[in-house]
C-alpha cells in the first residue's frame, strides 16, 4: 500500500463509526474516501478506490460486507461481533482464493481489554473456576459480547491444555438462565446498564482466594489506536487474523 491508506468506513453513523471517522481523519497516514451507512450499496468501496475497509456495523450486515471487500481484493479490519467459528472458517476458506487480502477479526480494539484476555487466559489454569462478567450499555444488540466470548474460548483453550476440570458447579436447577451462557464450557453473564460503555470482569477462584482481572473502557476512544494500528497493519497481514492480540505481539 501507499504511503497514506485509503479508508473506507461501513457504520460511518453509529456509535462506533462516528469515532471512527474521527480518528481516520486526524491520522496523517490516511485518507478517509468513503462512508457507509445501511443505504449505501457496496459498489461505493470499489468506486471510492478504498483499500481498507473498517466495519463497524451491525452482526447482521458484517459478513455480507467483509466477503464483498475481500472479493474486491480490499483489506477489512472489522469490530463488529456476531462472528461465529463457522462464519471465521467459511472467510478463512473464501481468503485462500485471495491471498493477497488480509482480514483482521478484533473482537476489542481496546489495550487494555486485549491484556485482561491474555491475562485470564495465562491465569486460568491455575485456578479451580473461572466465570467471565461481562457489563454494557443497554443499547448493545448481542450478548455475550464478542470480547466476553473470546476471552472465554481462549481461557477454555488453555485450561484444555493443561488438563483442568471444568469449573465446580453443584447447579441442579437453573431458572431464567441464571448461570449464564456455556461458552466452551466457561459461564459468561451478560449485564446491561445506563451509564456504562464497556466493561468485563474475569473471576477466577481456588480455595481461600480469588484473583479479579477488570477492563472498562469509559469511552470509545479508547478503541480507536486499536482501529487504526489495524489499518496501519492489516495489508502485511495476509489471511485472517482474529483478535489484535497477534499484530501485538502478545
Ligand atoms: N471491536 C471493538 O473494540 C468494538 C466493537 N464494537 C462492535 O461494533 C459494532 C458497532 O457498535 P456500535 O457502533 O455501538 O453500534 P451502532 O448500532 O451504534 O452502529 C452500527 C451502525 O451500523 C449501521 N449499519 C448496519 N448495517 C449496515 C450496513 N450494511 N452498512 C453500513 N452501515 C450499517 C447501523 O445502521 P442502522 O442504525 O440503520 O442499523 C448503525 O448506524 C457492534 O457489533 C459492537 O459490538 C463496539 C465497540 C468496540
Ligand atoms: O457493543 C459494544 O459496545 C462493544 N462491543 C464489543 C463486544 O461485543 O465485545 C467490544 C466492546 O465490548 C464494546
Amino acid at each position: 500500500m501507499a504511503d497514506v491508506v485509503k479508508v473506507a468506513i461501513a457504520g460511518a453513523a453509529g456509535r462506533m463509526g462516528a469515532e471512527a471517522v474521527k480518528a481516520v481523519e486526524g491520522a496523517d497516514d490516511m485518507e478517509l474516501v468513503a462512508t457507509l451507512t445501511r443505504e449505501d450499496s457496496l459498489e461505493k468501496l470499489v468506486t471510492s478506490g478504498a483499500e481498507v475497509l473498517v466495519d463497524l456495523t451491525v452482526p447482521s450486515s458484517t459478513e455480507a460486507n467483509v466477503h464483498f471487500a475481500v472479493e474486491h481484493g480490499i483489506h477489512a479490519v472489522v469490530g463488529t461481533t456476531g462472528w461465529s467459528e463457522e462464519k471465521l472458517e467459511t472467510l478463512r476458506k473464501k481468503l485462500e482464493d485471495h491471498p493477497e487480502v488480509g482480514v483482521l477479526i478484533a473482537p476489542n480494539f481496546a489495550i487494555g481489554a486485549i491484556l485482561a484476555t491474555e491475562f485470564a487466559a495465562k491465569a486460568a489454569r491455575y485456578f479451580e473456576s473461572v466465570e467471565v462478567i461481562e457489563m454494557h450499555h443497554p443499547n448493545k444488540v448481542d450478548a455475550p459480547s464478542g470480547t466476553a466470548a473470546h476471552t472465554a474460548s481462549k481461557i477454555a483453550a488453555a485450561r484444555a491444555e493443561a488438563g483442568v476440570a471444568a469449573s465446580p458447579d453443584a447447579t441442579e436447577t437453573d431458572q431464567g438462565g441464571s448461570r449464564g451462557a456455556d461458552v466452551d464450557g466457561v459461564r459468561v453473564h451478560a449485564v446491561r446498564l445506563r451509564g456504562l460503555t464497556a466493561s468485563q470482569e474475569i473471576l477466577l477462584g481456588d480455595q481461600g482466594q480469588q484473583l479479579v482481572i477488570r477492563h472498562d473502557s469509559f469511552d470509545r476512544v479508547s478503541f480507536m489506536p486499536g482501529v487504526l494500528l489495524g489499518v496501519r497493519e492489516v495489508a502485511k497481514h495476509p489471511g485472517l487474523t482474529h483478535g489484535l492480540d497477534h499484530y501485538l505481539g502478545l
